[in-house]
Order: C-alpha cells, then structure tokens, then sequence
C-alpha cells in the first residue's frame, strides 16, 4: 500500500527478473508454511516465496501432490530450504513457523459466490489453523480461502477455543482487491501504475469489496460514471477471472502475486521494517467486527488499524449497503465454530 512498501517490492520483484539468486543476497531467515502448496494458487505462491530473501524455510503442505511441487520448487536457487509435506506432516510442517499462508480449499466455479465454498472451505480452515494453534500458536496467519469474510472470523474462534488467539496474528488477504482497483485506476487515467495506489476496504465479496478511488494517489477526479464502472469492476473482479476461467477455477496467478506482496510485507515487518497494507482483520473502526483497512505491519503483525479518513458520499453508501451481508458472513463463520 505505502509507497515505501511498493518501492521495496518494486526492487525486489526488479531483482528477482534480473535472476533469482539476486533476490535471495541478504535477510534474515524466517520459516514460512504454505498450506495448500499443490494448488491453483499454492504453486505460483510457493515459487514466488522460494524467491523471499527473508525466508530461510520454507515448508509447501498439501493433502495431494507435495513431493512433486517440492522437488520442482527446491532446485530454485535461492537459500530457502524447501521441504513437501503430505497429510501426515503438518505437524512438521508447521513447527517453528513464522508465518502460515493458506490457500487450500475449493475455488469457485461460474454461477457460483463465494459464500457457496462455506460449507467445504469452512471445515477446512477450522482444522488447519486448529493445527497452527497446536504447532505454532504464535504465527502470524494470512488466509486466503474463501470466503474470507466467514474463514478469518472461523480461524480467529478456533484460536480463542483454544486459549491462543492474538487478533494482531490473524490477517484475510484482500491484497488482489488492491491490486486490481491499481491496475484498473491506472489503466482507465493513463497512469503508471507503479505510481499509483488504491485503499481497498470492507471485505472480500461483491459489494461488501469497497475501492476508496476518493483517496487514490495521484488523484485524479472522475466522472461519476467511471467512478461507478471502477468500483463495480473491482467489486467483479474474481468473477471476472471465474468466468473467463469457464469451470477450470479462479484467479491463482494474480492471487498467487498478491499474496506473495502482502506476505512480504508481514515479513518485513517481523523483521522490524513496519509496512501498510489493506487486509481484512479483529477491527473496531466500523460496526463490524472484522473489516479489512489500512493496517500497521510490525514485529508482532498487526500494530495499529489505521480508520477510513474522509469518505466520499457514494463511499459512505457503499460502506453502509456492505453492512448487512459483512455482518451476516461473520456470524456464519463465528456460529460455526460456536456450534462444532
Ligand atoms: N483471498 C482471495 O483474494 C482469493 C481467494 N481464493 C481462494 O483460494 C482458495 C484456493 O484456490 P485455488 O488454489 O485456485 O484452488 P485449487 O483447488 O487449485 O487448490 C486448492 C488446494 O488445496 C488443497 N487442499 C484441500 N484441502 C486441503 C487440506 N485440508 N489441507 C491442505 N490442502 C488442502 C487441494 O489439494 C488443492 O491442492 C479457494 O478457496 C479460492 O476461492 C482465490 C482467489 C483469490
Ligand atoms: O472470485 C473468486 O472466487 C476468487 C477470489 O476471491 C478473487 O479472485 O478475488
């Protein structure tokens, strides 16, 4: 988000297209757990994190397909150590990590919201990070399986079931609504989109996905058409990808992209190099209980949740008209884990 975040990203992506190994010169040395490594996402996600300077393990779990992604991405050379691990590894897997990032569960397919994945997604996820509460209770967790606005609220009750939740651990990654509301700002005024940053707030579903174009940088004043066309397409945008994909799946290289981002962010700051990103976390700025904003990243996660600022009157109706099906997703998830 910060320009200072995108300026470090920019020189690492910028060194990692020189060669990989110059991406892997210097930093300290984390482990990293991918959970759901052999996927759409898991696979473009593992390779780009083979790729972090600040990972020095790196353990790729899936219940299908490890050895293979593992053996792939190990011969990368950077210092990462990577080691697979199938359904009778997680322990192993997670031991000592610093930072679990999960994208395992089923992805839409057309016709299909992503509240429709609860009921396979939510199981999953409640087991998963039961296993981080066991392993690795002080992790940070970025979740990527939908829906996120029901699986963050489930892994935060798995952990306060379990006597180890801390709310400055648990992170949804909305990082792909950033990026898409960036790329489509910068494309519709001609931008650069290296340049250019978007606020990305609410959730991570249709209307409850709230663009803040108001607050863009450089500012650029739109016609309230453009404006409505922008926000609805950022809003769109996974289904978009849903349908182009016709039944092969969702966005996985673009998310893969985006979580590598904000991952590397949660790691610069446990490194102590605090970064802003958007994500969906515990928040008290709006009457939802989980809402994703601007937040501080630093050596314990979440350090500060940064409020809206200025809203414009069409953002101030967006966030009113997300509230209803915000709150309702994060009662599933917290009653799921209530009720199990
Ligand atoms: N937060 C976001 O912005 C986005 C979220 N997603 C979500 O990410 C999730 C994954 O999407 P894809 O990678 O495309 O799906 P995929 O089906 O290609 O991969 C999912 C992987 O999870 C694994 N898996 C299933 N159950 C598991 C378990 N219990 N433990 C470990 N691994 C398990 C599967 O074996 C598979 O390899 C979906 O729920 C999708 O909706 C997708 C795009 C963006
Ligand atoms: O739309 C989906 O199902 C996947 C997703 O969350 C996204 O691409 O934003």
């Amino acid at each position: 988000m910060a320009s200072q975040s995108s300026a470090a990203l920019l020189k690492w992506a910028q060194a990692a297209s020189r060669g990989f190994a110059a991406a892997a010169a210097s930093g300290p040395g984390r482990k990293v757990a991918v959970l759901g490594a052999a996927g759409g996402i898991g696979q473009p996600l593992s390779m780009l994190m083979k790729m972090n300077a600040q990972v020095s393990q790196l353990s790729l779990y899936d219940i299908a397909g490890t050895p293979g992604v593992a053996a792939d991405v190990s011969h990368i050379n950077t210092k990462a150590q990577t080691k697979g691990y199938d359904k009778d590894g997680l322990a192993e897997a997670l031991r000592g990590c610093d930072l679990v990032i999960i994208p395992a569960g089923v992805p839409r397919k057309p016709g299909m919201t992503r509240d429709d994945l609860f009921k396979i997604n939510a199981g999953i996820v409640r087991d998963l990070v039961e296993a981080v509460g066991k392993h690795c209770p002080g992790a940070l967790l970025n979740i990527i399986s939908n829906p996120v606005n029901s699986t963050v609220p489930i892994a935060a009750e798995q952990l306060k079931r379990m006597g180890v939740y801390d709310k400055r651990k648990i992170m949804g990654v909305t990082t792909l609504d950033v990026v898409r509301a960036k790329t489509f700002y910068a494309e519709k005024n001609g931008l650069d989109v290296a340049s250019v940053d978007v606020p990305v707030v609410g959730g991570h579903a249709g209307v409850t996905i709230l663009p803040l174009f108001s607050q863009a940088t450089p500012k650029v004043s739109m016609p309230q058409d453009v404006l409505e066309a922008l926000t609805k397409r950022t809003q769109d945008g996974g289904t978009e990808v849903v349908q182009a994909k016709a039944g092969k799946g969702s966005a996985t290289l673009s998310m893969a992209y985006a979580a590598a981002l904000f991952a590397d962010s949660c790691l610069r700051g446990l490194n102590g190099t605090p970064a802003v990103e958007c994500t969906y976390v515990e928040s008290t700025i709006t009457d939802a209980p989980y809402f994703a904003s601007k937040v501080k990243l630093s050596t314990e996660g979440v350090d500060k949740v940064f409020d809206l600022g200025t809203l414009s009157d069409y953002e101030k109706e967006g966030l009113k008209a997300m509230m209803p099906e915000l709150l309702a997703s994060i009662e599933k998830g917290v009653q799921f884990v209530k009720s199990g």
